[in-house]
């Protein structure tokens, strides 16, 4: 370990490129130890090279990364072994059967800590609670079941820390949902989840941390309940369709989105709490205020809406986050 006692993952001013794509610029970002901490940011925003790089599978280009105090970096075979990893699409040897790739699997895990017949008997029970077919050949099984495959193959080593790709994506609700309730389970019992996800919704039902990635720069990364805290959407009402177009400067709120109607205003800010907010209702125009607390995804369009490339995406490429 190297301080950072009370850190799972641990990412300094790490940047990647492809050629000229920049793939991560600058990113810096701590999980803290027993987080379940959604990584979410739009398609090509850099959350899959970010996790590549905490594997040792890529090399960034500079910077640092730490994983349970280990350099992926120097030593990604050591960090791999003691990770449970659930790829975007999972690697799995096609012509096994579900307890074959179980038994496969078990001989990479000998040591006294996790054991061959440890790893096994939480592989069982976690295909069985899947109800999974254990002479069912991968090749013959759907999309989701080979994800719960990987699911439980990772979660088999029973390994203080899961990082998981997209790990919902090929789920179906009632399994997504359980799944995700599983990741809280962990978290409650000190292990930590770092997830990448589209699913908003999701990611705030099981997040205790959430950070925003845009273009390979971190925009928020914070306490969840922290940014419900400090994150208002105020729909105010003018008296005539002249009006400001966003809170003057000298009030203590910061602006991140607005979208206007016609004597109607929707300003999503940050602030230090309610009653700052409060202060809107006295400016000049101003007929009514409602403050609400936004959800993830009105927090995470409102943080993109201003960054979107122009011209927009076409809808065939657009991603439902
Ligand atoms: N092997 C590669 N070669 C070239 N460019 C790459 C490669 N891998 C990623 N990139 C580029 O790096 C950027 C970040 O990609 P990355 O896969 O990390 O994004 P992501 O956030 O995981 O996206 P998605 O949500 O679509 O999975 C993109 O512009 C992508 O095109």
């Amino acid at each position: 370990m190297d301080g950072e006692s009370n850190v799972a993952i641990s990412i300094e001013n790490v940047s990647k490129s492809y050629r000229d794509q920049v793939a991560l610029d600058g990113l810096t970002l701590r999980v803290p130890e027993g987080a379940v901490f959604g990584l979410l940011g739009e398609n090509g925003a850099g959350k899959t090279t970010t996790i590549q790089v905490l594997l040792g599978m890529i090399r960034a280009d500079s910077g640092r990364a730490r994983v349970l105090g280990v350099d992926p970096a120097r030593d990604g075979l050591d960090v791999r072994r003691r990770v449970g990893y659930v790829p975007e699409v999972p690697a799995l040897y096609d012509w096994m059967t579900v307890a074959e790739i179980g038994w496969f699997a078990a001989g990479f895990h000998p040591e006294p800590v996790v054991g061959a017949a440890g790893f096994l008997s939480r592989y069982g029970e976690s295909t069985k609670g899947f109800g999974l077919p254990p002479d069912r050949k991968i090749k013959a099984l759907s999309k989701g079941m080979r994800a719960k495959v990987s699911l439980s193959l990772a979660l088999a080593s029973n390994p203080s820390l899961l990082i998981l790709d997209e790990p919902t994506s090929g789920l179906d609700a009632l399994v997504r949902r359980e799944f995700l309730e599983s990741m809280v389970d962990l978290a409650a019992n000190g292990r930590t989840v770092f997830l990448s996800s589209h699913q908003l919704g999701e990611v705030e039902r099981v997040a205790s941390h959430v950070a925003l990635l845009h273009q390979g720069k971190l925009i928020l990364a914070e306490p969840l309940d922290e940014l419900r805290a400090r994150t208002f959407l105020l729909a105010v009402n003018f008296h005539s369709r002249d009006h400001e177009p966003a809170p003057p400067a000298s009030l203590p709120i910061e602006l991140i989105d607005a979208s206007d109607a016609p004597r109607q205003a929707h300003w999503l800010v940050r602030a230090r709490d309610r009653a700052a907010c409060e202060a809107v209702r006295n400016l000049p125009g101003v007929e009514s205020l409602r403050i609400e607390t936004p959800s993830l995804e009105d927090v995470y369009i409102g943080y993109m809406r201003g960054r979107r490339p122009s011209p927009p995406p076409s809808p065939s490429t657009a991603h439902v986050a």
